[in-house]
């Protein structure tokens, strides 16, 4: 497996900062045994045109996935990451037709659904909470009948969705919305859904994969998300817009740098592999670390308060 990874990487069009390459990273080549055998998996990837997606789809065709990957209508992806694909789907993630189509479309049996498409909170805050957190939610379920005997399910959240416990009877009532129509209904009455819209859906898909875990709604899909700080992909500049550049830069000034592409795909790619076999139910942060810096000044903050 190491051999035929080795033997397709080479050179794709860059991301900022760094070179895409389809392939597999040197710190993960090990061998006939290596860990992260895609051999015989089929993985679907959704926004594979662009940043952490595109990292993702060609990583896990380097370790041997057969990878379908998923994006809007027009949205541009290097040619040769597509001709990597075993196939490309068209679909429009911000209405509901959108999971519907890619979950007809898919052939299975899947392995590795990997929900990474995702906007900012510079669009409007129906699409946001359309792609970020419905279109993940119905994905998931619609593609159920196509999911191989064991299959896993890796949403990308963010850091951004840190406070998930405090927040996660919200996040159930939004996940409990049986249309879309429904969830944008109870977020019309909710000027503080449609404020914080990004964080909110990322708090909720981290609960809905506690929820799949937890309830096993999907028998044998494991079901973790990933949640990255800052990461160096087109999106961030849509975060400086949406933050403002002082919150985006805080954590890599503190971090020593925004993650990469390659970072959160390592993780993703970790988790969707059976050498995860036993972790299901896990929100896993991919921060260098922020998010505990984070914790432990809230911890602080709490001990001077009830000290005073
Ligand atoms: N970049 C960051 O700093 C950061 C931080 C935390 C979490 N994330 C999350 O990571 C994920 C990937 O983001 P990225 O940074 O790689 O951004 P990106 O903009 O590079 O990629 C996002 C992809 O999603 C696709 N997409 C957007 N709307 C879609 C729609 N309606 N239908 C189908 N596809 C659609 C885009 O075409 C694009 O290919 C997102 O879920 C994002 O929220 C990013």
């Amino acid at each position: 497996m190491a051999q035929r990874a080795q033997g397709r990487a080479r050179a794709l069009p860059g991301l900022p900062g760094r070179p895409l390459t389809a392939g597999t990273p040197d710190r993960l080549r090990k061998g006939p045994t290596a860990m992260l055998d895609y051999t015989g998996r089929t993985a679907v990837v959704t926004g594979f045109a662009s940043g952490i997606g595109a990292r993702t789809a060609s990583l896990l065709v380097g370790l041997g996935a057969r990878v379908i990957g998923v994006d809007r209508p027009g949205a541009v992806a290097p040619a040769e990451l597509t001709a990597l694909l075993a196939a490309r789907i068209d679909a429009d993630l911000s209405a509901p037709a959108g999971p519907a189509a890619v979950a007809e479309r898919v052939d299975g049996p899947v392995h590795l659904l990997v929900n990474n498409a995702g906007v900012a909170a510079t669009r409007p805050w129906r699409e946001v909470l359309g792609v970020d957190l419905l279109a993940p939610r119905d994905l998931t379920r619609l593609l159920a009948p196509k999911f191989a005997d064991a299959a896993a399910v890796v949403t990308v959240a963010s850091q951004a969705g840190l406070r998930w416990r405090e927040t996660a009877a919200r996040s159930r009532a939004l996940l409990a919305a049986e249309t879309w129509g429904d969830a944008f209904a109870l977020a019309a009455d909710e000027p503080d859904i449609q404020r914080d819209c990004y964080a909110i859906a990322k708090e909720a898909v981290i609960v809905d994969a506690l929820t799949l875990a937890a309830e096993r709604t999907v028998p044998g899909l494991r079901a973790n998300t990933v949640s990255p700080g800052t990461v160096q992909t087109p999106l961030l500049a849509d975060f400086r817009t949406a933050m403002g550049n002082e919150v985006v830069e805080g954590a890599a000034a503190w971090a020593g740098r925004h993650a990469t592409p390659d970072d959160i795909a390592a993780a993703i790619a970790f988790l969707g592999s059976d050498d995860a076999a036993w972790i299901s139910g896990v929100d896993l942060p991919v921060d260098g670390g922020y998010g505990a810096l984070v914790f432990t000044m809230m911890q602080s903050a709490a001990a001077e308060e009830a000290a005073r």
